[in-house]
């Protein structure tokens, strides 16, 4: 692939609403919008999912940056890239920051699909028209208050409710969503706030029918995981702790999970995700995709990913108007029921909307490659 340039958009956008886990709130987002330009004048486009600060796994956006300015741009204009694939082995000189080399990879991905003018979901081998949609609630300043958010949501038709649980904030909390919501497909976010001390408490979600627990545990405690797993008939999801096809093998082969939530950012882009998604077809493992609280950009990817054939969970991909007042793509992404319809334009099939993109753009910087 002929890449001329790589242009790095630095945004700035404000969520409509604090999301809030067990580690904090955001409300303010900084991002960058990556965009590979060919020689032939095709545009591809990416998006960095890391935070302002590291509580979600080790990157930020400025070592996000770093990584990007200093090491990652020169791989790329040092070597010639095929196929998209190439890019992951290429980035595997330098170490992790998966979130700064998925930003790249995830253009290179778009554009390639533009230049073979194929849908970005068929360019990776995805066979879905429609995709399923469950939403992420954030912790809820009352329980009155996360009671009127599920019912808005389920009434939406969103297909399952993701409830961010804590210390403190767990058992009551679902027994009492349970007991509204009889019937309603539940799951329960810890984002690693717990130990496996806590497995007595836990054990007590097992008649709370609910679809998994996710990351109980802290990232690196796979073992843990696997202990867990063992003593709660509740299906563990691991999402901060699989960076790498390595990671879901372990947790697999140990019994730390019975189900894993992809994100293209974790595992360092698109081929990464899509070698884990085989794996897991494989060994029946069933997958879903996980959100980052995504402008436009990443929500298209995470479109085009779910649309591979073990993704068979609902996952976070939500529509733009739940995150944003005005999203960065056009049409915006609509969820009717529950359900995304698969774009089937070329790449990532939304276009950039360059008035949007401008208005929020708090920095750009351009690489020759
Ligand atoms: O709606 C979304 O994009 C996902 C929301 C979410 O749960 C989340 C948001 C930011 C960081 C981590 C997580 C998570 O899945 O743990
Ligand atoms: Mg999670």
């Amino acid at each position: 692939m002929p890449l001329k340039q790589m242009k790095l958009h630095r945004l700035k956008m404000r969520l409509n609403n604090p999301f809030t886990t067990s580690f904090g709130s955001v409300q303010e987002k900084e991002f960058f919008i990556s965009e590979v330009i060919d020689g032939d004048g095709n545009r591809g486009f990416g998006e960095s999912v890391a935070f302002a600060s590291p509580w979600y796994t080790e990157e930020t956006v400025e070592t996000s940056l770093h990584v990007i300015e200093n090491f990652l741009i020169k791989i790329l204009q040092e070597n010639d890239i095929q196929y998209p694939d190439d890019v992951t082995q290429l980035f595997s000189s330098v170490k992790r920051n998966n979130m700064a080399k998925a930003t790249l990879e995830g253009a290179i991905w778009d554009l390639y699909a533009k230049r073979e003018n194929i849908p970005l979901s068929k360019a990776i081998g995805g066979m879905k028209q429609e995709i399923d949609v469950g939403i992420s609630i954030g912790i809820q300043p009352t329980i009155k208050d996360l009671l009127k958010t599920i019912e808005h949501y389920v009434q939406e038709g969103y297909k399952r409710m993701k409830i961010k649980i804590k210390p403190g904030h767990d058992v009551n909390v679902l027994r009492e969503v349970r007991k509204h919501f009889p019937n309603t497909p539940i799951m329960a976010d810890a984002n690693s706030a717990y130990t496996l001390e806590d497995a007595e408490h836990l054990k007590q979600l097992d008649n709370l029918g609910l679809m998994m627990i996710e990351q109980p545990l802290k990232d690196d405690e796979i073992l843990d995981h696997a202990k867990l797993q063992e003593e709660l008939n509740t299906p563990i999801c691991l999402d901060e702790s699989i960076h790498s096809l390595t990671d879901a093998k372990m947790a697999i082969q140990l019994g730390a999970c019975k189900i894993i939530n992809i994100k293209i950012g974790r595992v360092g882009g698109i081929t990464e995700a899509k070698r884990i998604h085989d794996y897991c077809r494989k060994h029946d493992i069933p997958v879903w995709c996980g959100g980052m609280l995504e402008a436009g950009v990443g929500r298209a990817h995470n479109i085009a990913l779910t649309t591979l054939s073990q993704f068979v969970m609902p996952g976070d991909t939500a529509g733009s108007s739940h995150y944003w007042e005005q999203d960065i793509i056009q049409p915006e992404v609509s969820v009717k029921n529950g359900v995304i319809k698969v774009p089937d334009q070329p790449g990532i099939g939304y276009e950039v909307d360059e008035e949007a993109l401008k208005k929020f753009t708090v920095d750009l910087k351009t690489y020759d490659l």
